[in-house]
């Protein structure tokens, strides 16, 4: 099977990502969300990160010009019909990842593979919304997406090995290094980076350390590219809660991973992060 059209629902941080590596790398895409004024604000996004890298020297305007030409964007899920491939990036809330892919399977053919990027639910239990659990893949990007090398390939229980192949190809033909992954809580990457996130919410909540000065140990001592509060703006603190949220419930409420009420605080606040323009830091958007 040849992957030609790519279906994203979700035009948010990760979505809009996802379609644009796509895009630059010859693919259709059919960027669908819930508003026509989201799925814009999407579609300027892309275009300023485009623009950027034509300013470095590392893409041409026609290259621009052809990768926005490649996405259409959409509010309604129909659109989405003729995809070999459509990815999920909706919130990080179960019920409406079983909703979408619920809507998806009702939409699209049965040969269509329907992939997730969802950073802690199990792939099995989304796959358990749908009639055709076998065509149902984690697809799991890192963000920003169009500079993470990594991209985690899940296998639900009843996901066919026929679509892992496919996915395979795909990632490698958009420059991505996959690994495949079985459908435990977090995956690898979310499961190593919890106690990263939550020892550093520990340290703060006790007032050993100020956000900043725990930014700056993490950098310079410990060469991380980003420290765990800049870290968490950048993926939005509400995400981040809630994977570590069911990270903590996948193992049964294990202690190590029990999320800290200082990130809870933040979420309940409002200040998610760069995308509200603040988060543990201020941010001009
Ligand atoms: N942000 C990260 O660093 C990161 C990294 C890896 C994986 N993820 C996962 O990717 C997914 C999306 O995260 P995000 O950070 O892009 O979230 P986001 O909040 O930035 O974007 C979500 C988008 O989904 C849209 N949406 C909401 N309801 C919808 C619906 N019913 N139909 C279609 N679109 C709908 C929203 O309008 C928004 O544009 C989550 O599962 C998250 O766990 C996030």
């Amino acid at each position: 099977m040849t992957i030609q059209y790519v279906g994203v629902v979700g035009s948010g941080t990760m979505g809009s990502g996802i379609a644009q590596i796509c895009a630059q790398n010859g693919y259709y895409v059919y960027l669908y969300d819930v508003n026509d004024t989201i799925v814009q604000k999407s579609l300027y996004s892309i275009e300023k990160r485009l623009q950027k890298m034509v300013e470095k020297g590392k893409i041409t305007k026609k290259e621009l010009e052809q990768s926005m030409e490649r996405i259409e964007a959409c509010t309604e899920l129909s659109n989405l019909k003729a995809c070999d491939v459509v990815i999920e990036a909706v919130p990080e809330k179960l019920p409406l990842k079983k909703e979408i892919f619920r809507q998806l399977e009702g939409v699209c053919s049965e040969q269509t593979i329907l992939a997730t990027n969802t950073s802690s639910f199990s792939v099995t239990d989304i796959a358990s919304a749908v009639n055709t659990p076998e065509r149902v893949v984690g697809l799991h990007f890192f963000n920003p997406v169009p500079l993470m090398p990594l991209v985690e390939i899940v296998k639900g229980f009843k996901t066919s090995e026929k679509w892992i192949h496919v996915l395979l190809r795909f990632a490698d033909s958009l420059g991505k290094e996959a690994v495949i992954c079985e459908d435990t809580p977090g995956f690898i990457v979310n499961r190593i980076a919890r106690p990263f996130y939550n020892e550093a919410l520990k340290i703060a909540g006790e007032r050993l350390a100020s956000v900043e000065q725990i930014d700056i140990i993490m950098k310079k001592a410990g060469h991380f590219k980003m420290g765990p509060f800049e870290l968490q703006d950048l993926i939005g603190i509400d995400v981040n809660f809630s994977t570590t949220e069911s990270v903590y419930n996948g193992f049964f409420g294990e202690g190590r991973f029990r999320p800290h009420y200082l990130q809870q605080r933040m979420v309940q606040s409002g200040k998610i992060g760069r995308k509200a323009g603040e988060g543990y830091f201020r941010y001009e958007n």
